[in-house]
């Protein structure tokens, strides 16, 4: 049984809008209602579980899942950090789960042979992360001075999803709040307890919409798409 986890729980500060961006229409259909439908159309996925703020649970029954008739989904209250968000997600997933996806709700355009991709890959590999090439130079900054410059052929930016064997990940939750450990994405959390993470190419319009500048480049994408 393979189930994703969708992040939709934050607080959109980096947006600066007085709405939560989840629910920002993107060409005239809400984002996150835009990232549940690319999971609820694969036929790869068999469970989906939402993270949402507590405090926009009516809100969201009434603007996306009866709105759009995600009547199957599963809902599951978001946390302080993110990482707090996907545990609560980890606790409502079936028992009979196998593979666990967890991608951002602020993912909208992920597409469905990526996500087979990264299945097929974790049911081998046990955790995979998708990802794309670094195009820019990344440095290593402190106090304003560059202190390294990886070289950028070994240099991926991580996306979601991150697909993991469901034991891995959650022993890899176990042991990070057994030691207060957080991290910024899930892999951090398995490569933490010794499990090899395996990286597979996305696509670069699978960004994650976080400033007011990405909702231009994703009217873009849709545009392109239609
Ligand atoms: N406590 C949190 C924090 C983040 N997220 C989700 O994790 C994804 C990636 O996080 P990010 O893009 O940073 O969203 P926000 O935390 O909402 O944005 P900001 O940092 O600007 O407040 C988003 O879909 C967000 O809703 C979550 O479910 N719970
Ligand atoms: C998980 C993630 O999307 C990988 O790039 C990213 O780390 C999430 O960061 P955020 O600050 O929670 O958006």
């Amino acid at each position: 049984m393979n189930s994703v986890i969708i992040v939709a729980a934050g607080s959109g500060k980096r947006m600066n809008t007085d709405i939560n961006k989840q629910f920002i229409k993107l060409n005239g259909k809400e984002m996150i209602a835009r990232t549940i439908e690319v999971f609820i159309n694969n036929k790869n996925i068999d469970e989906i579980v939402v993270c949402i703020r507590e405090e926009e649970k009516d809100f969201f029954i009434k603007n996306i899942v009866d709105k759009y008739n995600f009547n199957n989904i599963k809902i599951a209250y978001g946390g302080k950090e993110r990482q707090d968000s996907i545990y609560n997600g980890l606790k409502e997933v079936s028992t009979s789960c196998n593979i666990v996806l967890i991608h951002d709700g602020a993912r909208p355009f992920v597409d469905s042979q990526t996500i087979d991709k990264s299945i097929q890959v974790a049911r081998e590999k046990k955790a995979v992360v998708v990802g794309v090439p670094a195009k820019d130079t990344i440095k290593v900054v402190e106090d304003g001075v560059i202190k390294e410059t990886p070289k950028r052929s070994k240099l991926w930016l991580a996306q979601t999803p991150q697909v993991f064997d469901y034991n891995i990940i959650m022993r890899a939750y176990q042991e990070a709040y057994k030691n207060n450990y957080y991290g910024t994405d899930d892999s951090m959390l398995v490569e933490y307890i010794g499990q090899s993470v395996s990286m597979v190419m996305g696509s670069y319009e699978n960004i994650k919409i976080t400033c007011p500048e990405d909702l231009d480049f994703a009217k873009e994408i849709i545009n392109k798409r239609a």
